[in-house]
């Protein structure tokens, strides 16, 4: 097993090195949220202090970062060093390996941000690296390298998409008034923050009622950025014919329905360009795993409380984004950003780990993860 030269207390390479990694995920962010069932990669390589190659892996199928920065340094890249945020691959998958094209180049060094976790690479392109007496670094930057990939490293280890669930409440845990009305529980600027995270995901999910309560648009509002394939979980495609979902164009939208659920409906779907698909039975499990299969790595919970219940109980939810708004509105019946996950005791409650707390204009962002089944690699 290949393991990573970094050490909790101690960071991995030089200031140097490290600005070198950073300058590689500025490159893979490029292709966010553009890459799955891939992940993001960014390279660059230097010689003699300067950058002669740069280059990030754009969507699967295309030629991976290394690849990009090889043919941006050409000639030069004998004898320099190579920053990758990614292992090099060692496998013929879509593309051919980039440890052979690296040994092929001639490069001296390689500096690497993380393991791959795919166990078609999984330390072999290290490996393969070394014994061809180049020297290979590992680890630098780990965390931050980890972090841009955690939905691709969820759907290896996992193979299930990462799931995050985002709500927005009111100081007193509501996410609506008791009619319903949302518009707005947080200010723009949090607003804002959930718009990068749906450029960032593949997928965003709400249920009917969402549809039919706040007619959302689901996109990521930034010109030139991804927009996540919206969809629809509805049992009996009680949906409106007018809907934004259907009637704008930024992104597809998927509606997923129980077998044999209304036909007439289905027919108004389909007509709107909408794609339907029929899964039984129609719950989060199901869905993520539907998801998987079409080579998703992460995707974005926005649904109310009881699809919210359902997800983290059948295990469709790692991370959690809960803004608080500093604003109080009352009413017993108000509805709830999680319905009964059917705890009696505090002990019983989920709590959050790695959590992380910040300040977005007038309201808070609490950020963290579910305990996860741990799978070392
Ligand atoms: N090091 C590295 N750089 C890239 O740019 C990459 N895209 C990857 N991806 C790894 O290779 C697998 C995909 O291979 P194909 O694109 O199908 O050839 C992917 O699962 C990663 O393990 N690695
Ligand atoms: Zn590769």
């Amino acid at each position: 097993m290949i393991k990573s030269d970094s050490h909790p207390q101690q960071k991995v390479g030089t200031e140097f090195d490290r600005a070198m990694m950073r300058r590689c995920l500025e490159l893979a962010r490029r292709a966010l949220g553009c890459t799955s069932p891939n992940p993001m990669v960014g390279a660059v390589i230097v010689k003699d202090g300067e950058i002669i190659g740069e280059g990030f892996h754009p969507r699967a199928g295309e030629p991976h970062a290394e690849v990009f920065a090889l043919k941006a340094a050409g000639a030069n890249a004998r004898g320099a060093t190579i920053y990758v945020s990614l292992e090099p691959c060692n496998h013929y998958g879509r593309t051919p390996p980039c440890s052979e094209a690296l040994i092929a180049a001639g490069v001296a060094k390689v500096v690497v941000g993380m393991v791959d976790p795919n166990p078609l690479v999984a330390g072999g392109g290290i490996a393969k690296l070394r014994a061809a007496g180049i020297e290979v670094i590992v680890g630098v930057e780990e965390e931050a390298c980890r972090k841009l990939n955690e939905g691709f490293i969820h759907r290896i280890l996992y193979k299930r998409p990462l799931g995050i669930l985002k709500y927005a409440m009111t100081l007193d845990g509501k996410i609506a008034t008791t009619t319903g009305h949302s518009a707005w529980v947080t200010n723009q600027e949090a607003r804002s923050v959930v718009h990068q995270l749906r450029a960032a995901c593949d997928a965003v999910i709400v249920g009917g009622n969402t549809v039919r309560l706040d007619n959302p648009h689901l996109t990521s509002r930034q010109q030139g950025a991804h927009n996540p394939l919206r969809i629809v979980m509805s049992r009996s495609l009680n949906l409106p014919a007018q809907a934004n979902l259907w009637k704008t164009e930024e992104a597809p939208t998927l509606v997923l329905t129980d077998v044999g659920a209304n036909p007439v409906s289905r027919k108004m779907l389909l007509k709107q360009g909408v794609e339907v698909i029929e899964l039984s039975p129609l719950t989060p499990e199901k869905v993520m795993a539907y998801l998987y299969d079409r080579g998703f790595c992460s995707v974005l919970w926005e649904c109310g409380g009881t699809l919210a219940a359902n997800a983290i109980a059948q295990g469709s939810v790692q991370k959690i984004l809960a803004f608080i708004a500093p604003k109080i509105i009352g009413g017993s019946n108000a509805p709830t950003p999680v319905g009964d996950l059917g705890l009696t005791t505090m002990t019983e409650a989920l709590s959050l780990e790695r959590v992380e707390v910040r300040v977005v204009g007038a309201d808070c962002l609490i950020e963290g993860y579910l305990p996860q089944k741990v799978i070392n690699l």
